[in-house]
């Protein structure tokens, strides 16, 4: 499913946070949301997943605007795992899953067999199967988080919204549940905060700062050093990584603060010998 965002304007408090954001993450493609703290990352991603209405603009899917929608038809088109959830959910982790159910259930009733299927499943897909029976309250952060995956996967729908979804999550996970976004056929839009792990796991960058995309492309294109101390006021150095010669990034320091020390603010890029890069 095709998710275009047109000239998008969204307030947070009475205050405009989002400035005409136009971007389009063509289907079944992963688009990585980065930007410093404050920059409306989540303030977007609660727009296009319908939990809050633009100011002005619109979010379409596959054409049809989002405000359009019923709250039931957007459930059974998006998922979304926020980045603020309570902690204290008294539920076993499988009911807690469940309720991704919901959207394709016809009232309330005992969960079906297919629902049970469905959880049970996407709970294995995040290595997360031990925990069916256990308290979410009781989980750790990370474990929490890949359960809060697993009931979006549970969800069911062609498109996923996930907000900083690595958050807490050990390195192995994070790996691992960036591979599951990008094994899916599902078009996502993630925002990200680690800037090699968003340019390894994504097809488009969105770079937002102080509310307004300052950049928009495939990562190769969008990231690079003059970038990151645009934007996060950050000295890099890019380097080819040995193997498969994609860019990485080293990151030296606050770019404000190395020009005070008098080091030069121009990074350098440099390649291991016998590699160019990208
Ligand atoms: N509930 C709220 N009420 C008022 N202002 C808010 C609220 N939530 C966020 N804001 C403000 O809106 C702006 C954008 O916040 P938002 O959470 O969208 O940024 P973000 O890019 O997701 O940040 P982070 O990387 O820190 O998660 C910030 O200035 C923030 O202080």
């Amino acid at each position: 499913m095709r998710v275009d965002i047109e000239h998008l304007d969204a307030h947070r408090g009475g205050r405009p946070v989002v400035a005409d954001v136009s971007l389009s993450v063509p289907s079944g493609t992963v688009l990585g949301l980065l930007g410093p703290n404050g920059s409306g990352k989540s303030t977007l991603l609660r727009a296009v997943s319908g939990v809050a209405a633009p100011s002005s603009g619109r979010v379409r899917f596959d054409g049809t605007d989002v405000a359009s929608l019923s709250r039931k038809e957007i459930a059974l088109r998006v998922a979304v795992m926020a980045q603020e959830h309570s902690e204290e959910f008294e539920i076993p982790v499988l009911d807690m899953v469940l309720l991704g159910r919901i959207p394709h259930g016809h009232g309330f009733g005992r969960d079906s067999a297919r629902d049970i299927a469905f959880a049970q499943d996407a709970l294995a897909r995040v290595g997360a199967a031990h925990l069916a029976h256990r308290s979410f309250s009781a989980l750790s952060g990370g474990e929490r988080q890949r359960v809060l995956f697993a009931r979006a996967l549970a969800q069911d729908t062609p498109v996923l919204v996930l907000d900083e979804p690595t958050n807490h999550l050990d390195i192995a996970h994070q790996l691992e549940l960036l591979d599951l976004v990008r094994a899916t056929d599902k078009t996502v839009v993630v925002a990200l905060h680690d800037l090699n792990l968003a340019a390894r796991s994504c097809d488009g960058i969105g770079v937002l700062v102080d509310g307004r995309l300052t950049a928009a492309g495939p990562p190769d294109e969008v990231l690079h050093t003059d970038l990151i101390r645009s934007a996060f006021d950050v000295a890099s150095t890019a380097v080819a990584h040995p193997d498969s010669g994609r860019r990485h990034f080293i990151f030296d320091a606050r770019s404000s603060a190395r020009h005070h020390e008098g080091t030069p603010s121009e990074p350098s890029i440099s390649a291991p010998e016998g590699v160019t890069l990208p």
